[in-house]
């Protein structure tokens, strides 16, 4: 034994390797300077430097690697400059782990007000407070590098669906000139990692010149961008039976939006290595219990008197400390312990199927580990 201080040596490279695949299915590591990432990944949303009603402590029980902060909402508030001036995003909001970063487009489209939309960027006025905002490409690159944060997302242009294949071979050409200024502005930053965002909605030619476009620019990772935007689970499925394959092999593969649990273990089927979701945070606060056996709306008054847990399968607090009835009572009496309890079960439950898939591919037995979720799903809430 040298005696001497073994030090914990992190790699100073954005790394992927692949451990195992099952059918289309993989699973790997993501090794970045602020810790690993197991893939498949599902990762928080901690919109504006929070994943809501969670401490930071608590979102990594419940298993979390990595969570999301957005461009978008940060530049409005408290702003970029300001985050950077504190130290960054991981120091700001005590999450020393890696953090992924939106880059605003898609929120600006859906959030803010009389946008108007250039070659050069977005201009647009803040749901906040009305004040004027641009974002292009290299301001999108500034914010995110302030920002501190580890995997950087293209600036891109989701088109709102419905929408023609005109519109959406213009916007995802765009996307593509966007993508390469967006290279060119993160420029050389070892152990960050700047991720390409695929356009083309559910065209496959359209998809594959996206991937193509990409792929010749050159990225740390590439995400499926322009799905769960109302297209439904079966045109999304549909589109990831090919779009996945069109990307490199050898770096992760993001699907960003995604989703219910049924819609991730789809996708994790064909391929997706990363996802983020509001969906468990979200529907957390409004009593809305995702559990193995479906869903559970903890609001409803068959619940009142019922002592038994949430899922008596779960091992997180609010399923270990607390009955049915308890947390009926607390979401109808709009205790903030409602939000708190509900919100970490939702996330231990999305984390307990990654980790559940993670074995399953590394074991070969997807199938039978999928089965065995619809099934159970099938049963329905007792
Ligand atoms: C968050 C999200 C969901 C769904 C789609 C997208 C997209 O196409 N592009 C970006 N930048 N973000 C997205
Ligand atoms: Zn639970």
């Amino acid at each position: 034994k040298s005696g001497g201080m073994t030090q914990n040596i992190q790699p100073q490279r954005f790394s992927f390797s692949l451990n195992a695949t099952d059918g289309k299915a993989r699973t790997g590591v993501i090794s970045t300077p602020r810790g690993e990432i197991r893939t498949p990944a599902f990762m928080p949303v901690g919109t504006a430097a929070t994943v809501k009603a969670m401490m930071p402590e608590s979102v990594r029980a419940t298993g979390a690697d990595i969570l999301l902060g957005n461009t978008y909402h940060l530049m409005l508030r408290p702003t970029a400059e300001r985050i950077a001036n504190l130290g960054g995003l991981h120091k700001f909001m005590n999450w020393e782990r890696p953090i992924l970063t939106d880059s605003g487009g898609f929120q600006v489209m859906s959030l803010s007000e009389l946008r108007k939309l250039t070659e050069k960027g977005v201009t647009f006025r803040s749901h906040v407070d009305g004040s004027k905002h641009e974002l292009t490409p290299e301001r999108s690159m500034e914010i995110q590098k302030l920002l501190g944060s580890d995997i950087v997302m293209c600036f891109d242009e989701c088109p709102a669906l419905p929408a023609d294949r005109g519109r959406i071979a213009e916007s995802m050409r765009l996307s593509m000139r966007w993508a390469a200024r967006s290279k060119e502005a993160f420029g050389d930053r070892p152990g960050y990692a700047l991720f390409g965002i695929q356009q083309g909605g559910l065209e496959r030619d359209f998809r594959e010149e996206s991937a193509e476009a990409l792929k010749e620019i050159g990225f740390d990772g590439y995400a499926l961008g322009g799905l769960a935007v109302g297209e439904g689970q079966e045109a999304m499925f549909d589109t990831l039976d090919f779009a996945p394959d069109m990307l490199p092999t050898d770096k992760p593969r993001y699907l960003m939006g995604v989703g219910k649990p049924d819609d991730i273990v789809g996708a994790v089927k064909r391929g997706i290595d990363m996802m983020d979701c509001v969906l468990p945070s979200r529907s957390g606060r409004t009593g809305q219990a995702w559990t193995r056996r479906g869903q559970v709306n903890i609001k409803n008054a068959r619940h009142a008197d019922d002592p038994r847990p949430l899922d008596e399968h779960c091992t997180c607090p609010a399923c270990r400390n607390y009955s049915r009835a308890y947390l009926h009572h607390v979401f109808r009496s709009h205790e903030i312990i409602s939000s708190m309890l509900l919100t970490w079960h939702n996330l231990h439950y999305f984390q307990e199927i990654m980790q559940g898939m993670r074995d399953a591919i590394a074991g070969g037995r997807f199938a039978a580990w999928e089965k065995e979720f619809h099934d159970t799903r099938a049963l329905g809430d007792i």
